[in-house]
């Protein structure tokens, strides 16, 4: 037995698709394209290689994007303008402060000073605290992009016993919080839990997302589970057999033996975190504009 490999490219293709069409749609109604602001501060150069993958997927489907960079050496002062103008600017929708910003900076504290209503990332109190509350508002983009891979996967959540590895802010979090909206049965784990391959091995939807490489070996998967791998790790060069440097948290060969359908990185959920937060962009773009 072999797991079915769910394409996490086709499935952006087709949000993608979908995001096109609601800003063709949009334009008419409105006479001007829903905008996303990027902020990066620093060089690094992997959040760099990040911002252009967004920009240019705004470029794709329509969105205008409006894409600042700071110096690494920005004062706090320098990136509060910049949020607090772009608050006030009817022409963004959208405001993603990439992460990490630089030590001299609180990325927390920034991110919150992001107006709710145009905080596509998710990840403000205020949208932390209506997803938990179960109210409307803009949801994270990795976890939201997990859930549109499993509905099409044709994987039932509802009921299942879904296990999710890692607890961060960013992702574990609002990722089990997503899975008890639609009714699975959820367990958080991390570092400190007892035994975790047990825990692991009880989840119908298994999903890693710790950051160390190949951690979740095949033999922690419950036999036909639905495996999901939010872990990028980038290695010195690619492991044997495998043409891409990045691996995930998932030992993938040996999963593939066993689970029912697993996501590959790269490929995988990656490519639908850039494609929710242009979904999360045209949201943004029709509350502010007094739709829905
Ligand atoms: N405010 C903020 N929002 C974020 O959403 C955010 C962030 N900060 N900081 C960093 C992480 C990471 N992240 C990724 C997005 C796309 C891919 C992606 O498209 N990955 C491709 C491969 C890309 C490559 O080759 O490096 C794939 O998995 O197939 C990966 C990682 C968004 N993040």
């Amino acid at each position: 037995m072999s797991a079915t490999i769910i394409d996490g490219k086709q499935v952006a293709a087709e949000v993608r698709a979908e995001v096109t069409r609601e800003v063709e749609a949009f334009v008419e109604r409105h006479g001007r394209p829903p905008g996303l602001a990027t902020i990066l501060v620093g060089e690094d150069a992997a959040s760099a290689v990040y911002v252009g993958g967004k920009q240019r997927a705004c470029a794709e489907v329509g969105i205008k994007g409006f894409d600042h960079r700071l110096p690494a050496d920005a004062s706090r002062a320098e990136v509060v303008a910049l949020i607090e103008r772009l608050n006030a600017d009817p022409d963004v929708s959208g405001i993603l402060c990439q992460l990490p910003v630089p030590g001299h900076l609180d990325g927390v504290e920034l991110t919150n000073l992001i107006d709710p209503d145009k905080d596509v990332d998710g990840l403000t109190v205020a949208s932390a605290g209506r997803l938990a509350l179960g109210l409307p508002g803009l949801r994270s983009c990795t976890p939201a992009g997990v859930i549109r891979l499993l509905d099409a996967a044709g994987v039932a959540i509802e009921g299942a016993e879904a296990v999710v590895i890692g607890r961060s802010n960013l992702f574990g979090k609002p990722m089990a919080q997503l899975l008890l909206e639609r009714n699975a049965t959820v367990t958080i784990a991390h570092s400190r839990t007892t035994d975790l391959a047990d825990v692991a091995s009880r989840a119908d939807i298994l999903i890693a997302a710790v950051g160390r490489a190949e951690m979740v070996r095949g033999d922690w998967i419950k036999p036909g589970a639905a495996v999901i791998d939010v872990g990028i790790n980038r290695l010195a060069e690619p492991p044997a057999g495998r043409s891409s440097a990045l691996v995930g948290d998932i030992a993938f060969d040996e999963a593939l033996a066993v689970a029912g359908a697993i996501t590959p990185v790269p490929g995988g959920v990656g490519p639908m975190t850039i494609a929710k937060l242009l979904d999360n962009t045209v949201q943004a773009a029709r509350l502010q504009a007094g739709e829905d």
